[in-house]
């Protein structure tokens, strides 16, 4: 007999009569650091919203991994930065307040790109959260050779010991990697995904760092958050999609209704979706729509079909663009529109 099998078997022994255990982390650095593609990656499902525009996530969204001997719930807050709008100091106020609640903070910096000013900003505030365990995730790690890879885990380190605190950990990762891998072994569930991604490995040093607890969320639930806001941000998240550069922070989207069309056969049920996409200004309003409502079509397919893939049913999506006049300055405004 092999010394594998009694190796396994011995852990598998153990890991069960360890206690379960659950809580909550959430990933912080700069924007385009890659937070919603880890947090997605770890779920092993699209939750967070991704893109190549930094601050696109606006909402907490959770992602839920389920394991054997832990629950992993990851709060995905906005990027810290520089407030310059009352959307902006919302928004770091949500941040600051997320980190204080959480059992574990993963710092992420992309291996890529030089630890620099806001990096040191983000860990400086860190380093004033005493009591809650950090872990450096070095992201993105496909995109660098072993060399830059070194120099980054070595930089990081030294940050954490300017600023007086020890990383309990210092991980690697390549959400890329992972999502490649992922066919072959998945990480929720448990167990897999221990490939060169380094996915799972994170989450294996996360859990330890839970407290001792019972599941928190039934197995399958991959995210608590509203269905409703999920489609919001599918939808905002489209929307997007290759406009200027001065725009983005000037979309919002509400979904105002979300209802099963009547008289349809049971087996080809339809959900009617009512969205309105707000900017902030009516010279905006072209861009958005497209020549010829082209741009707003397009938005509308692309959103569709991931709004299907998420709640699992035909939809028709109905998507109207509406001005609300500087929302992000107004506060009557940003209530309205779920800030
Ligand atoms: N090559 C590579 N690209 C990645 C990886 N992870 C994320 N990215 C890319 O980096 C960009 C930013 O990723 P996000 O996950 O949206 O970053 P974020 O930190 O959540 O960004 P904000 O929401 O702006 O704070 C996207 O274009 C991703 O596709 C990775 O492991 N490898």
């Amino acid at each position: 007999m092999s010394v594998r099998p009694d190796t396994e078997a011995a852990a598998q022994q153990a890991a069960n009569n360890a206690p379960h255990r659950a809580g909550f982390a959430c990933f912080v650095g700069r924007p385009n650091a890659g937070k919603s593609t880890l947090t997605n990656a770890l779920v092993g499902q699209k939750v967070a919203i991704t893109s190549n525009r930094p601050q696109t996530t606006r909402h907490t969204v959770r992602g839920i991994v389920h394991r054997e001997d832990a629950q992993l719930i990851l709060v995905d807050t906005p990027g810290l930065h520089k407030p310059r709008t009352l959307l902006g100091e919302r928004l770091n106020d949500v941040v600051r307040t997320t980190w204080a609640e959480v059992d574990v903070i993963g710092f992420c910096l992309p291996a890529d790109q030089k630890l620099g000013p806001g990096d040191k900003y983000i860990v400086k505030e860190l380093a004033g959260i005493k009591k809650t365990p950090k872990i450096a995730v070095i992201t993105k790690t496909d995109l660098v050779d072993s060399k830059q890879l070194a120099e980054q885990l070595l930089a990081v380190s030294r940050l954490g010991e300017e600023l007086g605190f020890e990383w309990a950990e210092i991980v690697p990762v390549s959400a890329v990697k992972a999502e490649q891998e992922a066919g072959r072994a998945p990480v929720n569930k448990g167990g897999g995904g221990r490939g060169a991604g380094q996915v799972g490995l994170l989450a294996d040093l996360i859990a330890p760092l839970l407290p001792e607890s019972p599941p928190l969320y039934p197995e399958g639930d991959l995210t608590d958050e509203p269905e409703m806001v999920m489609v919001a941000e599918l939808i905002r998240e489209a929307a997007l999609e290759g406009v200027r550069d001065e725009l983005p922070h000037s979309i919002a989207v509400v979904v105002e209704e979300m209802l099963p069309r009547e008289n349809r056969p049971a087996d080809k049920p339809l959900l009617d979706i009512h969205a309105n996409v707000y900017i902030e200004r009516p010279s905006q309003k072209g861009i958005i729509i497209g020549p010829k409502g082209k741009r707003l079509k397009d938005v509308g397919t692309k959103s569709r079909k991931h709004i299907e893939a998420l709640l699992g049913t035909p939809v028709f999506l109905d998507l109207h663009v509406k001005v609300a006049k500087d929302w992000q300055r107004d506060p009557k405004q940003l209530r309205k529109l779920g800030f």
